[in-house]
């Protein structure tokens, strides 16, 4: 998955050994499964070339994606530039987050 962190985010992340991202939608910040208990705790942290991009390895507890995929990157585009779902669903959304599932 792909989510954006603010400062107080980072700090959360570094001082609980869990993800902590924060949600421009919500404008809140985001403890990865509060609502679905699908917690992703850190195993390694990465940070690119010019430090503006990290990279989270982490222990997936359940699935990563709101869509119940264990990655958010389930659609493949193939040559043709058509998409389609490459990858198995593992989790009923609906079961997890109820109506609340975007
Ligand atoms: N759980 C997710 C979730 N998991 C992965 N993602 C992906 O993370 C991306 C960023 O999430 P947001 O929309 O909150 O973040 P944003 O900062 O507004 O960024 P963009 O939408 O602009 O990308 C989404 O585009 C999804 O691809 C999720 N996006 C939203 N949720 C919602 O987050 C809530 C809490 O879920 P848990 O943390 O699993 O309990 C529930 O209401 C979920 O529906």
């Amino acid at each position: 998955m792909m989510a954006w962190m603010n400062e107080e985010a980072w700090k959360e992340t570094l001082q609980s050994g869990y993800a902590v991202y924060y949600s421009r939608s919500r404008s809140q910040l985001w403890r990865k499964g509060e609502t679905s208990g699908h917690r992703q705790q850190i195993e390694e942290i990465r940070v690119d070339c010019d430090a503006d991009t990290i990279l989270l390895k982490v222990h997936q507890k359940g699935a990563a994606c709101h869509e119940g995929f264990e990655s958010c990157f389930f659609r493949k585009v193939n040559a043709e530039g058509t998409v389609a779902i490459a990858d198995e669903r593992l989790v009923d959304p609906a079961q997890v987050y109820g109506k609340k599932s975007s």
